[in-house]
């Protein structure tokens, strides 16, 4: 099975990853266009969900919360930190677009029933991390450090010519404080949109090892194995992650052959 879900061209519903789907336990994803007053409905479930306003507007309802006219990027590429809504277990949801929007619904297993939240932008904690090519723009949209059962969500935008998820770093055994074990979602956007990236996800034996072009929407699945992403010049990457393993602690380990590279 590859590694890569191509998207949708067209129709609301952009790419799909459920567990089945992907073959694993925790992480699921999906990626909607919503044309001006459609909707996208469902009940949570055993699962939590967070739902990223990627661009446009929308106005939320979970349980009998409402958030109105939530988001207002323009695209995933503006310098800005998203909405998003943390929607607990057993809850019935509905988001639906005032004006064209494209919103991600990010789930895991949960057990905890919490309160329905706002995830403000400014709550969103926005971080430039390396340097040189390897320079890149985090946001740290429902880290560790807020609360859910298992759920991890984070975007990053990687200019052209740059790589990202560099180092190579992986994050599949569960051996605390060394290194946790999470399944990954990369959804991939591109800017202009008729650009590609370049992902490969590798373990140290090689028993994996995919080099994926991936293309404007399209998913990459990492079930295990370091995952680095590079972007040729001319072209943005931007990418949404979603982590979740049997803990919620992002610990990633390096490859050994390139960690080198974090001193250089
Ligand atoms: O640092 C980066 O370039 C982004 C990665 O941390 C990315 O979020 C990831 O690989 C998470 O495992």
């Amino acid at each position: 099975m590859s590694l890569l879900v191509k998207a949708s061209k067209a129709g609301r519903q952009i790419v799909e990853v459920t567990p089945e789907s992907a073959g694993w336990t925790h992480v699921g994803f999906a990626a909607h266009r919503l044309a001006p007053g459609e909707a996208v409905e469902l009940d949570t479930g055993a699962r939590e969900l967070c739902i990223v306003v990627l661009s446009g507007t929308v106005t939320v309802m979970a349980g009998d919360q409402v958030w109105q006219d939530i988001g207002g990027r323009s695209s995933v590429f503006e310098e800005r930190a998203p909405y998003a809504v943390y929607v607990p277990l057993e809850t019935r949801v509905s988001v639906t677009a005032s004006g064209s929007a494209e919103v991600a619904l990010c789930s895991a297993p949960a057990t905890t029933h919490r309160p329905a939240r706002l995830i403000e932008p400014s709550s969103m904690a926005r971080s430039v991390r390396g340097k040189g090519a390897n320079t890149r723009y985090v946001c740290d949209i429902l880290p560790q450090t807020a609360e859910a059962d298992g759920l991890l969500v984070v975007e990053v935008v990687t200019p052209g010519g740059h790589s990202s998820s560099y180092p190579p770093h992986k994050h599949d055994s569960d051996n605390l404080p060394e290194e946790s074990s999470l399944e990954e979602t990369y959804y991939h956007r591109l800017n202009p949109e008729q650009g590609f990236a370049f992902q490969r996800v590798y373990t140290d034996d090689r028993s994996l090892d995919e080099a994926l072009a991936v293309e404007n929407h399209d998913v990459v699945m990492v079930p295990r194995g370091y995952h680095p992403v590079t972007v040729p010049y001319g072209y943005d990457g931007y990418y949404l992650n979603v982590m979740a393993g049997p803990k919620r602690i992002w610990q990633f380990k390096n490859d050994p052959a390139h960690d080198w590279l974090m001193s250089k």
